[in-house]
């Protein structure tokens, strides 16, 4: 722990573990982070999304405690809510509306607006985005970046003090990754960024490295980010193929 007062943290954890079943997918994770774009990397399997479910209260540690912006987001679900969104991989797994404008009162709803107030806001943040024509549009109709772009403003509408994203790129095509990331960019929250490409953090201010549910490091992006691509060469320059014939 730094000498900073917990309220100047986005985030601490403190011999943070996590167990599923027998298995044990996060150990004795310590960190504290205070800057507002935070990348977590890893090798697949090694822990990123179970993390970013921690910080995001939907799983609660097995043991040690996380602390987001001064709360226990899994203890405090209704300060959570407002503390927090988080944006999967797959808006299909997020999206329970048939319109664009119920998806994203939903969760304005839920933190309490009333249903006018609600709209209101739906109708700042489409206009924010440039897609006040949206509204009424029927959200399976929608292509996967729009969806996700629907799962954001969504987020974002709930005015969080931290946005998690959990490899948002994955399955869009070059121009609808670099849409979104520049709405990304207009973020005024704390982002915490999952990914598997290093390019994407490239001007992060910090970087967690999870490997195996440990942390492996953590520090400036300048720092980490090229000891990770090393590594990862070596892994894939290693003809596992071999082990085979053994
Ligand atoms: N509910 C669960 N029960 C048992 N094991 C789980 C559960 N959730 C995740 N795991 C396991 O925990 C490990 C970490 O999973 P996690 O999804 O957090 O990794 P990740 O780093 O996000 O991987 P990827 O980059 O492939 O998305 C994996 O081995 C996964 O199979």
């Amino acid at each position: 722990m730094t000498d900073q007062s917990p309220s100047d943290l986005v985030f601490f954890t403190k011999n943070l573990c996590l167990s599923q079943g027998n298995k044990t997918i996060l150990r004795d994770i310590n960190v504290d982070v205070s800057t507002q774009r935070i990348g977590i990397v890893g090798r697949n399997g090694s822990g990123k999304t179970t993390l970013a479910r921690v910080l995001a209260g939907l799983l609660a540690p097995s043991s040690g405690s996380v602390s987001i912006c001064g709360i226990d987001p899994a203890k405090d679900r209704k300060a959570a809510l407002t503390t927090v969104g988080i944006l999967f991989q797959n808006p299909d797994h997020q999206i329970i509306f048939p319109t664009v404008e119920e998806e994203i009162a939903f969760g304005l709803l839920q933190q309490g607006f009333d249903k006018a107030e609600a709209a209101e806001q739906v109708q700042s943040i489409l206009k924010d985005f440039d897609k006040s024509h949206w509204a009424q549009a029927a959200v399976h109709q929608l292509s996967q970046g729009q969806k996700q772009l629907v799962c954001l403003m969504s987020i974002l509408a709930m005015q969080p003090r931290v946005v998690i994203l959990d490899e948002p790129f994955s399955g869009l095509d070059l121009p609808t990754k670099m849409q979104l990331a520049r709405a990304f960019h207009r973020i005024d929250a704390a982002i915490v960024h999952v990914s598997h490409d290093p390019e994407a953090l490239i001007d992060y201010d910090e970087i967690l490295w999870i490997d195996e549910g440990t942390l492996k490091q953590h520090g400036p992006a300048k720092q980490v980010l090229p000891n990770f691509v090393d590594a990862m060469r070596k892994i894939g320059e290693a003809d596992d193929l071999t082990h085979l014939t053994d």
